[in-house]
């Protein structure tokens, strides 16, 4: 028999028959408490749980008594409670690299935007305001050739190095855990203290996962530390950066702009006052969002729970130790 599995995001036609191929598949629109009691019996079944998006914690463990791996569409897993995954022996599956190159994309465009004012002068030339030639006012800052500061020198961080380095002749700084020889051969990043990148970086780029030691990392005193011309850009995890003390910081000049992809409450909310500064870029989430790469990260993600429930894992585990 089948293994039965709980699919909580619309895949294509290919994917999911794929996943049905292997497993007999209960598709529902969310995993939120109103959902998995619609579906009890289901999710007391399944085996597998593949999706993005919904907390899956100890509450939800307490209902899926058979569950043995959780596949989710991102790189991303602070939706997971881990240990508590752990200790059930459930592997958690994810999907890092097919998106990195993308994310970094993302990145130089928040960094693009945000300096030379992008959709700010969209957005007022569209409103038909550009009656005579520009001046002082509309001039954005210069991103050749500035310091690019990475706090996070992970996958994405290095795809970002690259393009800054290659790209735009940047000076590039990073804070990470540990050194990556990697980058500074390759780009001749500059290992350094938190304080210290942020003192020196023109750009200042978050791409570090959300845990208990990363949130909050900027905060008011961090954002205090940067130049008054740098500009902050988030695409990591909205709570690393203290988003009140960021708005104050841009209010009252402590820095200069922000590009941020991502945000402490998501959707951020239409009374943000984020929303109103014009010295703000903000996407939704979008990090990976092409066609190309989201067909990417579901097919892996495919893969990766075809291999956790019926195969070996090879890569892509984040709890491999629970591996038998
Ligand atoms: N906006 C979006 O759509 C997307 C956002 N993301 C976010 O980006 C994050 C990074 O992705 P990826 O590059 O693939 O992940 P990696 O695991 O490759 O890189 C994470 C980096 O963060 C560093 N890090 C982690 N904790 C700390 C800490 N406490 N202090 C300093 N550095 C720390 C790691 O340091 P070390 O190298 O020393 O281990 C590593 O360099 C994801 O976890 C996700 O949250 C990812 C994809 C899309
Ligand atoms: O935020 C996106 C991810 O893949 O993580």
């Amino acid at each position: 028999m089948k293994p039965a599995v709980i699919l909580y995001k619309s895949l294509p036609d290919d994917l999911r028959a794929k996943l049905d191929a292997h497993f007999t598949v209960t598709e529902v629109s969310d995993i939120s408490p109103e959902s998995v009691k619609q579906h009890a019996a289901q999710f007391q079944q399944a085996q597998g749980l593949l999706g993005s998006g919904g907390k899956v914690n100890g509450d939800l463990l307490a209902q899926m008594p058979a569950l043995r791996a959780c596949s989710t569409v991102s790189v991303g897993y602070d939706n997971f409670d881990v240990a508590a995954l752990s200790q059930r022996g459930v592997v958690l599956m994810h999907t890092p690299t097919v998106l990195t190159e993308t994310v970094a994309d993302t990145l130089m465009a928040l960094v693009l935007s945000s300096a030379r004012r992008v959709t700010e002068l969209d957005a007022w030339v569209k409103a038909g305001q550009w009656q005579a030639s520009i001046g002082p006012q509309h001039y954005g800052v210069d991103v050749h050739h500035k310091t690019l500061g990475i706090l996070g020198m992970g996958r994405i961080g290095m795809a970002a190095a690259q393009r800054a380095h290659f790209g735009f002749g940047m000076n590039i700084l990073y804070n990470a855990r540990r050194q990556h020889s990697e980058a500074e051969t390759r780009f001749g990043a500059r290992a350094c203290d938190l304080e210290t990148l942020l003192k020196e970086s023109d750009f200042v780029c978050v791409i570090l996962p959300m845990t208990e030691q990363t949130h909050h990392m900027i905060g008011a005193a961090q954002l205090k530390l940067m130049k008054p011309s740098a500009i902050l850009i988030n695409v990591g995890r909205g709570p690393v950066v203290d988003e009140q003390a960021l708005i104050s910081a841009l209010q009252d000049g402590t820095i200069h702009a922000a590009g941020l992809d991502v945000f402490e409450q998501e959707p951020v909310p239409a009374d943000s006052a984020l929303l109103k500064l014009p010295n703000v870029v903000t996407l939704p989430h979008i990090g990976s969002a092409t066609h190309e790469t989201r067909y990417g990260m579901m097919s892996d993600a495919v893969d990766n729970l075809i291999a956790a429930l019926t195969g070996k894992i090879e890569k892509n585990c984040v709890n491999p130790e629970v591996v038998k």
